[in-house]
């Protein structure tokens, strides 16, 4: 990536880093919104050419299936994935997630199948069965965080690459493999900036 020959000297987001969010579909704007809070500026990612441009993406929730036909429809499935593959920091949020597994409980074929995990789907049943939990997940911050889950996904298994990093009973809800992070709840929903932190600092940063 070679982004940074084309950054403005005068830009005065933090380490001139630029956030990609996935705005094909779900929720875009919180994620910018949360991002730029932080400082760090962040773009609308909708055609390949946008993907030169960022250091690392989020891959919001909203509908998998739907955001995937469009990805389809844009010629970006495969270059998305070959960005991801090539090290490219992504994190998928609840439909993001679903996204970025190899293998989705119940169907043939997966999505940019970039990671070694296996989701269920709607795992906790219909949009009645929308909640909200206060946890600690350690790896992430001290305090307790608020875990929203809408129509939410969890993941069944995972492979000897995978970190898990958060569970929420016996599912798990959040983990990480290599460049890429997901989790099943909305961190862009709560007030909270710690998840976007984590994943800039982390796997952006960090990498
Ligand atoms: N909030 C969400 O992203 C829901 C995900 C949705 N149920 C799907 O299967 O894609």
């Amino acid at each position: 990536m070679n982004k940074h020959t084309s950054i403005d000297e005068n830009s005065n987001s933090k380490d001139h880093l630029v956030i990609g969010v996935l705005a094909i579909q779900g929720g875009v704007l919180e994620h910018i919104n949360h991002i730029k809070k932080l400082g760090y500026d962040a773009i609308e990612v909708k055609k390949i050419e946008d993907l030169e441009k960022i250091d690392g993406i989020i891959l919001p929730g909203g509908e998998s299936t739907a955001i995937s036909k469009i990805l389809r429809e844009r010629n970006m499935l495969n270059p998305l994935a070959e960005a991801i593959n090539k090290g490219l920091p992504a994190w998928g949020t609840c439909a993001g997630m679903i996204l970025l597994a190899k293998e989705i409980e119940g169907e043939d074929a997966c999505h940019l199948g970039v990671m070694d995990i296996r989701v269920k789907r709607n795992a906790y049943g219909s949009q009645l069965y929308s909640f909200v939990t206060l946890e600690s997940i350690h790896e992430v911050c001290n305090e307790p965080l608020e875990l929203i889950f809408i129509r939410a996904p969890y993941i069944v298994e995972v492979s000897k690459e995978t970190k898990v990093i958060h569970k929420v009973g016996e599912n798990i809800v959040a983990a990480k493999e290599k460049n890429i992070l997901v989790t099943s709840f909305h961190p862009e929903l709560s007030s909270s900036l710690e998840f976007h932190e984590y994943f800039i600092e982390k796997f952006v940063l960090g990498r």
